[in-house]
Formats: structure tokens, sequence, C-alpha cells
């Protein structure tokens, strides 16, 4: 996006008269009002306390950029390249299961409106549609596959089968959703959605699973679901043989600790995700943006390293890129904007996401992703 550009779009913004929250904290509290309370709760909240859910956005806001200026950034450029593909931004967009909680048309939307900018889409395992019918409703865009490993280790197989047949580019192994966390809001509302259902649609399209199953009842359906997503057994070997199962490349969700990122590398890891889990899974650990430099000194530079939880606007990025990261991803953020407005919401946030970071690296003197890599951060 060229100055120009950015100028035009935001004379637009101004003189038009629709109401659509600008910021996160609008966005949170106007989905509120649509989401039902329960449902709001689970996208909402964090684990335990809340802490770590807290200083996923207080941590960023203790860091500040030192701009640069005087660098004629008029043709800056924002694009990125991950596994040979180029994409014009540096996001992504999480992957968030049973997005029905949101709207009805959950990720068939979110996956349409990724592709108008481009921004490639993680669909979760855990999904309110299929595979199937997501790569139907935007064929030829962008999509990664998101694996939570079933215990019955063919339908983990199966599941990246079907994604690399579908066209995904990438698989994104999950690891730190071994278990639930401990999350009260839940435990409060008595909230489960996959228990509900919610979460089912590459389950029933499984022909793995499916044979898997006792009888195909909707009890013994989320009964099956329940035993096989959560698998606390999981380590190096299943990543090492998932790397041996599919030609895609492979990134891993949910590294916090150099060590890991380390052992990640050895086992042959396309590709790493500094998170958290938007502060879901455990309360008390560290925030993404305070790991991010230790396990980018680990890395250096040998993998791409992207970034999520607590990305709320364009200087996030700015701080995420410069501590590190080739590319942060998005979580909560979109959801909302799906509550709001279905396809078209996704798309406004993403509009306004998009041109705030535009500005952000352009102020800060970057004219491109890599210049972003070596703006001055103080605490
Ligand atoms: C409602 C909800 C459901 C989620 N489901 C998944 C999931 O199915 N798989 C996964 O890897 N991460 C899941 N996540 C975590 C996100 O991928 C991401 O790590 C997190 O939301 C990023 O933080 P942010 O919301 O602060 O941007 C979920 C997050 C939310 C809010
Ligand atoms: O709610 C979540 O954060 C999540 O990732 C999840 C984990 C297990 C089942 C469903 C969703």
């Amino acid at each position: 996006m060229t100055i120009n550009n950015i100028e035009d779009s935001f004379i637009q913004q101004i003189v038009s008269s629709e109401a659509f929250p600008l910021n996160f904290s609008d966005l949170e509290s106007a989905a509120s009002k649509v989401i039902p309370k329960a449902a709001f709760g689970y996208i909402r909240s964090g684990a335990g306390g809340e802490e770590t859910l807290r200083i996923n956005t207080t941590d960023f806001n203790k860091l500040s950029i030192v701009p640069r200026y005087l660098n004629d950034v008029s043709a800056a450029d924002t694009s990125i390249e991950l596994f040979g593909r180029t994409y014009p931004q540096p996001f992504l967009l999480s992957p968030v299961g049973m997005l029905k909680l949101a709207h009805e048309d959950a990720e068939l939307a979110v996956v349409k409106a990724a592709a108008s900018h481009q921004v490639p889409f993680i669909q979760s395992t855990v999904s309110s549609f299929s595979i199937e019918e997501v790569s139907k409703a935007s064929p030829g865009s962008s999509k990664w596959f998101q694996l939570y490993w079933s215990n019955n280790e063919n339908i983990s197989y199966s599941m990246v089968n079907r994604a690399e047949e579908a066209g995904y580019e990438a698989i994104v192994l999950t690891v730190d959703t071994i278990m639930l966390g401990w999350r009260e809001e839940d435990i409060r509302n008595s909230f489960s959605p996959l228990k509900e259902g919610y979460g089912k649609a590459n389950y029933i399209n499984d022909k793995v699973f499916l044979n898997s199953l006792p009888s195909q009842d909707d009890d013994s359906v989320i009964q099956a679901i329940l035993t096989n997503i959560f698998h606390p057994a999981l380590n190096w070997k299943h990543v090492e043989e998932l790397k041996k199962r599919t030609s895609l490349p492979v990134v891993i969700k949910g590294i916090l600790h150099p060590e890991d990122a380390k052992l990640a590398i050895e086992a042959g890891i396309d590709g790493i995700i500094v998170s958290n889990h938007g502060g879901r899974q455990m309360d008390g650990i560290v925030s993404s943006i305070e790991a991010l430099p230790r396990i980018a000194k680990e890395v250096n530079g040998r993998i791409p390293l992207l970034l999520d939880s607590g990305i709320r606007r364009g200087s996030d990025v700015v701080k995420a890129l410069a501590l590190g990261a080739d590319a942060v991803l998005l979580g909560r953020p979109y959801v909302y904007g799906l509550a709001l407005g279905g396809q078209e919401g996704v798309e406004k946030v993403l509009t306004n996401f998009k041109q705030e970071t535009s500005v952000s690296l352009a102020l800060s003197g970057a004219v491109n992703i890599k210049a972003a890599k070596k703006v001055t951060l103080t605490l």
C-alpha cells in the first residue's frame, strides 16, 4: 500500500458516517452485546485469574518505539515471504475453533474476508465447517490447517491428508492444548461448546474417525471427539512422525521456551509460532512478546518465526517485528468483527488493521519488513 492510498482510505474513513468500532476495546464491548453471554465469556476469557491474558497486552504497552524520520517511506512495502509464497501484509488469522459461536457463517465468512485481503486463514481442527466446505467457499485463497493431534493417530494423518488434498499451504501443530486450561468463566457458565457439538465438522467428515466409532449417534461422536482431542502424551516423536507424513511445511504453535525452539529445529520443523494461546491455557505464564527475543536469538533466522497473543494495534506489529518476529497472527479481533458483521465485519477489522499497520511501519521509519526488524525499541 502506498502512502497516497493510505491517505485516500483515511479520508474515506473520516467522511464515512457508519460507526464500526475502530479499536479492540470498542470491538470487544460491541461484540459483548451481540454474542450470547456464555459464548462471549468463552471467547473473551483467559485461564485462571487472567493475569497472562492481561500481560499479553500490557507487556506490549511497556515497550516504546523510537522512530526514525527523513527516510523516504513513500513507497513502503509491507509484504512478507513465507515458505516460498509472498503475502501483502505481515499478518495472518489465528486458528479459532467453533466460530459459529460468533456468527452462523463462521469460517465461511472469515475465509472469504481473509481472501479479499490476501491474508492467510488458519483453520482450526475444531472448526464449525469442514476443510472441504471452507475450501469450496474460497478456492484458491491461502489457507493453513491447524492440527489438534488425535489419540488415534490415523485420524490426525487423515485430517492432514484432507488439508493437503484441498490445497492448504501448511500444517500448524498446536502443542499447548494437550488438556483444557482451567477456565473459570466457562465453569461458572457451565459452558462447553465442544460438548454442544460446535467443533465437530472436521470429525464427522472424516472416514477414519467415522470408522473408529462404535455407533454414529451424536453422543458417540461428541464422546469420541473428547477422547481424541486431549492428548497429554504428545511428544517430539509425534512431531517427527508428522514431518514424515506430509510434504507441507509443519509449523509448531505454542512455543515459549528457547530450548523448545531448539528442539523444534532439530526435529526438522519449518516454522514456529510463539504463543500462549491468547492466555486461555495456563495462567501465570510468560506473555508472547516477552518470550520472543530469547526465542528469536535461538532461532537466529533459520526458520520463520511468528507470534500471536495480544496483537491489537499496528504498533504491536512493529514491536513484534523489531523483537525478531517475521509475521504476527490476529485472534480475538477478527472474531469480534465476525460477530458484528459476518464477512463484512471481518473485512472491516482487516481493513483498519492493515491501514494502522502500514501507517505504524512508515511512521517508525521502516520502508519494509526487513527494516522493521531494525526499529529501535526502549523499555
Ligand atoms: C475462542 C477461541 C478459540 C480458539 N481455538 C483455537 C484452536 O482451535 N486452535 C488453536 O490452535 N488455537 C485456538 N485459539 C487460540 C488462537 O489461535 C490464538 O492463539 C489466540 O487467540 C491469540 O491471541 P489473541 O486472541 O490475543 O489475538 C483460540 C482462541 C480463541 C479466542
Ligand atoms: O478454546 C480454545 O482456546 C481451544 O483452543 C480449544 C481447545 C479444545 C477444544 C476446543 C477449543
